[in-house]
């Protein structure tokens, strides 16, 4: 099958896909994918585990081949109807989530393996370039065992960087480190990503890393983007309920329209970012937004508190048994079992309800 947008490609973009579909036997793993991605932007592929985010890498890197659908890197077609392109001719560096250094190589050899077409001289000076912008200049001689993860992540972006792609391509690129060292070697990365000016994607599962790191985000659910966005939008406005829920945390409540932008819901009237445009829909409702004050009076009742340090997370008891979650001030002192009132800050985001499945009709005996 050919996507309709086979041979598109976009003068401004780094990266091209559309309708790029892939399949291993009965699964769909890739869904008639589409995705642009600007030049010198960093882009995160994000979703759960199998949602099809390394396959559609994988195709994108030209290590599988797709079923249909196109690829365009920097305004070339690398995978279309009659074209394949192998990985090495498509102009794209890659960083595996294992880092994948040839562990008797010097670092300076690991980096200096991609640069080929150039003179010794020439490829000398481009290693301790890169060398030098991820920050290891002295550490050219060492073996790649000699050095921390962190580290040897630098030295994957330095190969991967070392030929000046047009993409660079990160397999889950920070799964290996432990949470202590993830956030600087993440900020180290996005440095140096932007001190090269490269455009870059990355896949993760992890929402946290997806905002806090790309410029763009791109949700993954069963082998479709449901929403490409900048960190902000995809969470004020989720485009969908599952990226609602995905994306930060969520609690939905049921919703009756009330007029064009209020609802009717457990915990009253909200006014809507949008329009409900079915009768009633999904009201979702982020931790933060919910305002507790203690009230013996109250409708609702403390079930367990989180407490962080920065902030603590409340869990309330709705009247109708409905549990919410409250994420409020580390000096908000509650106690489980007390009593409070709930209310809303702020527009909440609404989705309809899906439409019930049509009944079959059955053909006349
Ligand atoms: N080589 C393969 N052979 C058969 N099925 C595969 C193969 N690779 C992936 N799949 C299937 O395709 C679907 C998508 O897998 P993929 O690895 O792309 O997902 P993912 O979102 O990257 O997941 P994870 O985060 O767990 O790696 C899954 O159902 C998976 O089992």
């Amino acid at each position: 099958m050919t996507a309709p947008h086979a041979t598109r490609t976009d003068a401004d973009a780094a990266l091209v896909v559309a309708g790029l579909h892939k399949r291993f036997g009965g699964t769909v793993a890739v869904d008639h994918l589409d995705l642009v991605v600007p030049r010198g932007s960093l882009t995160a592929m994000l979703g759960p585990s199998g949602c099809g985010k390394t396959t559609a890498l994988r195709t994108i890197a030209g290590l599988l081949a797709p079923d249909a659908g196109s690829i365009a890197i920097d305004g070339r077609l690398v995978a279309g109807p009659g074209t394949f392109l192998p990985p090495e001719r498509r102009r794209i560096g890659m960083v595996f989530q294992d880092y994948a250094l040839f562990p008797h190589l010097s670092v300076a050899r690991n980096v200096a393996y991609g640069l080929t077409g150039c003179s010794r001289s020439a490829r000398r000076r481009r290693v301790a370039e890169v060398l030098d912008l991820v920050d290891l200049g002295g550490y050219g001689d060492r073996l790649p065992v000699a050095l921390s993860g962190g580290q040897q992540q630098r030295v994957a972006l330095a190969r991967a960087l070392a030929p000046e792609p047009g993409l660079v391509l990160l397999d889950e690129p920070f799964s290996n480190l432990d949470a202590a060292l993830r956030a600087t070697v993440r900020e180290d990365v996005r440095a140096i990503l932007r001190a090269a000016e490269a455009t870059a994607v990355f896949v993760t599962h992890d929402q946290e890393e997806a905002l806090s790191l790309a410029d763009r985000v791109a949700v993954v659910h069963r082998g479709r983007i449901h929403q490409v966005a900048d960190p902000q939008t995809l969470y004020t406005r989720p485009a969908s309920r599952f990226v609602a829920e995905f994306v930060g945390e969520a609690d939905v409540l049921p919703g009756t329209r009330a007029d064009r932008f209020s609802v009717d819901t457990p915990l009253g009237r909200l006014g809507t970012t949008r329009a409900l445009g079915s009768a009633s829909g999904a009201v979702v409702v982020r931790p933060e937004s919910l305002r507790l004050a203690r009230d013996d009076a109250g409708s609702a009742v403390v079930t367990a508190i989180a407490y962080f340090g920065h902030d603590q997370l409340v869990q309330v008891r709705l009247a109708d048994g409905r549990l919410l979650r409250a994420r409020r001030g580390p000096a908000m002192d509650l106690r489980r079992g007390d009593r409070v009132e709930v209310s809303v800050e702020g527009p909440v985001v609404v989705f309809d309800d899906e439409p019930a499945p049509a009944p079959a009709v059955l053909a006349p005996a």
